[in-house]
């Protein structure tokens, strides 16, 4: 898998068909082919990690493109000069994708409107999402055409390649994407079908993203997890011993599964061994779907503070439907209001369990990080 990127990365790198061709002069020359030779990763081949030189210098500063269109690239520390791979090097199928991110929680973007299946397969997202021989990123987006009256079709692959239902940042991403193939600049909201439903994103005036989540699910069986019911067919506030700790857990659904860790007020969440924990929670056996973990600490009843381990991602910078699933966890046992700031290690998301229509609403940000293009 090679891959170049250029865009609005504009700190570490840009470029653009305008800027190459004037920059053409100005390049020293290329060094020899087996500088930047392209590592074996599986079948796929790698060339340079996202701009990264294979002995492991920094982060390239620089893209320009020569006179035949290729893209090469200025190590930062050492001014080395580096040829990434264009797809002519390689006669392999490219891939035109957009990075995006939510609070940090970051996406690779495919336009699919041509297709109703994903035009890469679970093993070749993974493989994308790689953070050292691979793009890198916690998942991939599908937008396909839209199905059962809705505009679009979202499908994710998690970086582990397995699919999960729904993805809260995910959805700002995609929503955001999906206005600019449209070319569309005003504020408006789409009917987005997922696995989980449909999904209602909205584009606000001030660059924020207001998603209408639907409805949570709080039956056990539905989940899904074995954990005896606690309060009227919910798991709220239910003793599970893991790691060797017992926890009261509140488990969710967001269309995807959730697990609540409520800590006491004066446990900082920042001090549990999330790498440690994590996976016992996500494959834990009373889970049978396996499970997003969210540990939650409850700073006041309007603003908590959440660290996440997701299923198929491990730890992430931010999870919207786990920030949801969380206010819902909190509201159920007593120890938040309805409307809160849920504070992620990524950033600040505000979330309300609206009590007239059930729903959850998300409210965040959506950026773009770069474009880019790989070679399958
Ligand atoms: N980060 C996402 C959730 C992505 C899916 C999750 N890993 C799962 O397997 O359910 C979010 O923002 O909601």
């Amino acid at each position: 898998m090679l891959f170049c990127c250029c865009g609005r990365m504009a700190s570490l790198v840009h470029s653009s068909a305008l800027s190459c061709s004037r920059a053409t002069a100005a390049l020293a020359p290329l060094p020899s082919r087996g500088d930047c030779r392209a590592l074996n990763n599986g079948g796929l081949r790698t060339d340079l990690g996202l701009c990264r030189h294979k002995s492991n210098l920094p982060l390239l500063r620089r893209t320009r493109c020569d006179a035949f269109g290729n893209v090469r690239a200025q190590a930062m520390s050492v001014g080395v000069e580096t040829k990434i791979a264009s797809k002519a090097d390689v006669g392999e199928s490219s891939l035109q994708f957009v990075k995006y991110h939510g609070l940090g929680n970051d996406f690779i973007l495919v336009d699919n409107r041509k297709s109703s299946t994903p035009c890469i397969s679970p093993e070749a997202a993974a493989k994308l999402c790689d953070r050292n021989f691979g793009v890198g990123a916690d998942g991939v987006i599908f937008v396909l055409p839209g199905i059962n009256g809705s505009d679009y079709t979202m499908r994710i692959y998690n970086s582990d390649g397995s699919e999960p239902e729904m993805c809260g940042n995910g959805i700002r991403c995609m929503a955001k994407f999906v206005a600019e193939l449209e070319g569309i600049t005003e504020s408006r909201s789409y009917k987005i079908d997922t696995l989980a439903g449909l999904i209602v994103p909205k584009l606000m005036d001030d660059g924020q993203i207001c998603v209408d989540m639907g409805t949570p699910i709080l039956e056990a069986k539905k989940i899904p997890t074995t954990l005896e019911p606690t309060q009227d067919g919910a798991v709220v506030k239910a003793p599970l011993v893991v790691a060797g700790r017992s926890w009261n857990v509140t488990c969710v659904s967001m269309g995807n599964p959730h697990c609540v860790a409520l800590l006491d007020a004066n446990e900082d969440v920042y001090s549990l061994p999330l790498a440690e924990i994590g996976p016992l929670f996500e494959k834990n056996e009373v889970f049978p779907a396996k499970t997003n973990t969210e540990f939650v600490q409850v700073l006041s009843p309007s603003h908590l503070r959440m660290r996440v381990w997701e299923r198929g991602a491990g730890p992430t910078l931010a999870c919207g439907t786990g920030a949801c699933a969380l206010v819902v966890a909190a509201v159920l046992e007593g120890r938040a209001e309805r409307d809160c700031l849920v504070e992620l290690p990524g950033g600040p998301l505000q979330i309300e369990w609206r009590e007239s229509d059930n729903h959850v609403y998300m409210t965040g940000p959506a950026e773009i990080a770069f474009r880019g293009t790989a070679y399958l």
